[in-house]
């Protein structure tokens, strides 16, 4: 029978990858994405940019916008201190439910709050709740990487539900390519962020891309 592409990521994971070890649970995803079969991961040329933002902010809370099959979640889970409270959120069902096995199979389950969020506009639904769910007053650092269309609408809620503070750090993947140029426009032109972006590339192409890193300052 027909297996899905994030069904053979996690076969790639659950056979070269050891149990418990975070960086074996990369290494095969990007092996078997740059070998075998192109997948949306930021990939290890971007993630080295993720790793070095999440190391520098060293952030206390985390919001993941956009899970995929869990490979930056457990690249920033590996990173994160004990106490630290990192929320991802993902839309779509059968994408979570191997984002759990993956993050599971890193060893790092016990340090994600997984809220697999199962409707239509699931970030807009779950973002003005986040605060009382999970006990957190404002992110650190929030990592974009869901839906391109979504990045503008879901920064403006953070902003009005008081998510985002002087100091939080925005790391938006894509903003080139697939693009997202309305959330560019808006924090570009805005005085409320100081913006930055690193070169980089297309996960597992040659392609031109940007990570778009954004202080907030007020
Ligand atoms: O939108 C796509 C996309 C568009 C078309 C075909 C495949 C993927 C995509 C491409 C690279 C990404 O890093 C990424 O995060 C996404 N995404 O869907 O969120
Ligand atoms: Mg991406």
């Amino acid at each position: 029978s027909f297996v899905s592409l994030r069904q053979r990521i996690l076969s790639a994971v659950q056979k070269n990858a050891t149990r418990g070890d975070p960086r074996s649970v990369i290494r095969a995803i990007d092996q078997f994405c740059s070998q075998k079969e192109w997948a949306m991961n930021v990939g290890n040329e971007k993630g080295c940019i993720l790793d070095s933002v999440v190391s520098e902010v060293n952030p206390a809370t985390v919001l993941e916008l956009g899970t995929y099959c869990g490979y930056s979640t457990v690249r920033i889970a590996s990173l994160l201190p004990p106490y630290a409270k990192f929320i991802t959120l993902e839309f779509n069902p059968d994408f979570a439910a191997v984002a759990r096995q993956v993050i599971a199979w890193a060893g790092l389950e016990d340090k994600v709050k997984i809220k697999p969020c199962l409707v239509e506009g699931a970030s807009s639904d779950w973002i003005p709740k986040i605060k009382e769910q999970f006990g957190i007053k404002t992110f650190d650092l929030v990592f974009l990487d869901h839906w391109k269309e979504h990045y503008l609408s879901d920064t403006k809620l953070m902003e009005e539900c008081g998510l985002l503070r002087k100091g939080s750090v925005l790391l938006a993947d894509n903003v080139i390519c697939p693009g997202a140029p309305d959330y560019v426009e808006y924090v570009r032109s805005s005085p409320r962020y100081k913006s930055h972006y690193f070169r980089s590339h297309l996960e597992y192409t040659k392609a031109e891309e940007n990570l778009w890193y954004l202080g907030i300052i007020e």
